[in-house]
C-alpha cells in the first residue's frame, strides 16, 4: 500500500468562527508540508481535520496508511514509569521490537509525569518513531526542545520521508529540513 494524504477544499470552523476556508493538499511518499501562520489561525485545527480527529466545516480528506499524531497531548501515561508507558503502546501497536533512543535509557524508570517539557517530547517523539505509521501529523514538534532535540527531529523527518513515509507539521520555528512545501494557512484565513 502507498500511503497517501489528499484534502479537498477544506474549511474549519471553531465555535462561531470561520477559520479558514479553500485548503486542499495532496501528498505522496516522501513528501512534507509545514504549515504556518499566526497564533490562533488554525494550525492544530487543520492537523486534527487531516487525523480525522474534528469534522472539517467543509470539504473531504482521503487517507491512505496509519497515522501518527503528535501534539501536546502525549498519549503516554503519566502515572506509569516511561519504560512500562512506552512499553504499553509497543504491545498495542505490534511493530517489530524498537530500540529505545540512547537518550530515553536512563529515564526508564521514571514516572512520565516527573518528566520534564524537553524529555516528555522526546519520549512523545520516540513513541511515535516506534509507532511505525505512515503518515506523521506533527503540531509544534520542536516545541521544547533544545538545540540537538531540534536537529534530531529534523533527521526523524528526513528518516521517515527516505523511508517512503509523508509528514504534515506545523511550527513556529524554522525547521531543519531542506525542500518542504510550506502551507501559509493565512492565505485561507477569512
Ligand atoms: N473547541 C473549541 N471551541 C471553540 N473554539 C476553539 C476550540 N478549539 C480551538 N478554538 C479556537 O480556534 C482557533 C484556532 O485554534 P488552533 O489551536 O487551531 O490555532 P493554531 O493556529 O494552532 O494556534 P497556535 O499557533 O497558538 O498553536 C483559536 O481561536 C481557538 O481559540
Amino acid at each position: 500500500m502507498t500511503p497517501r494524504l489528499s484534502a479537498t477544499d477544506l474549511a474549519c470552523r471553531r465555535g462561531e468562527r470561520l477559520l479558514f476556508r479553500g485548503v486542499s493538499l495532496e501528498l505522496r511518499p516522501r513528501e512534507v508540508v509545514h504549515v504556518t501562520g499566526a497564533n490562533g489561525i488554525g494550525k492544530s485545527s487543520l492537523l486534527r481535520i487531516l487525523a480525522g480527529l474534528l469534522r472539517p466545516f467543509a470539504g473531504t480528506v482521503q487517507r491512505e496508511g496509519q497515522v501518527g499524531l503528535l501534539d501536546e497531548r502525549s498519549a503516554l501515561d503519566t502515572m506509569l514509569p516511561l519504560g512500562k508507558s512506552l512499553g504499553f503502546w509497543r504491545a498495542l501497536d505490534a511493530t517489530p521490537p524498537t530500540n529505545v533512543p540512547s537518550y530515553l535509557e536512563e529515564l526508564l524508570d521514571v514516572p512520565v509525569r516527573y518528566l520534564s517539557t524537553g524529555q516528555r517530547k522526546r519520549a512523545a517523539l520516540a513513541r511515535l518513531s516506534a509507532q511505525g505509521a505512515d503518515i506523521w501529523l506533527l503540531d509544534e514538534p520542536l516545541n521544547g526542545l533544545d538545540e540537538r532535540g531540534v536537529s534530531m527531529v529534523g533527521a526523524m523527518v528526513e528518516g521517515h520521508c527516505r523511508a517512503d513515509g509523508i509528514c504534515v507539521l506545523a511550527s513556529h520555528q524554522p525547521f531543519p529540513l531542506d525542500g518542504m512545501r510550506v502551507l501559509d494557512l493565512s492565505e485561507y484565513s477569512v
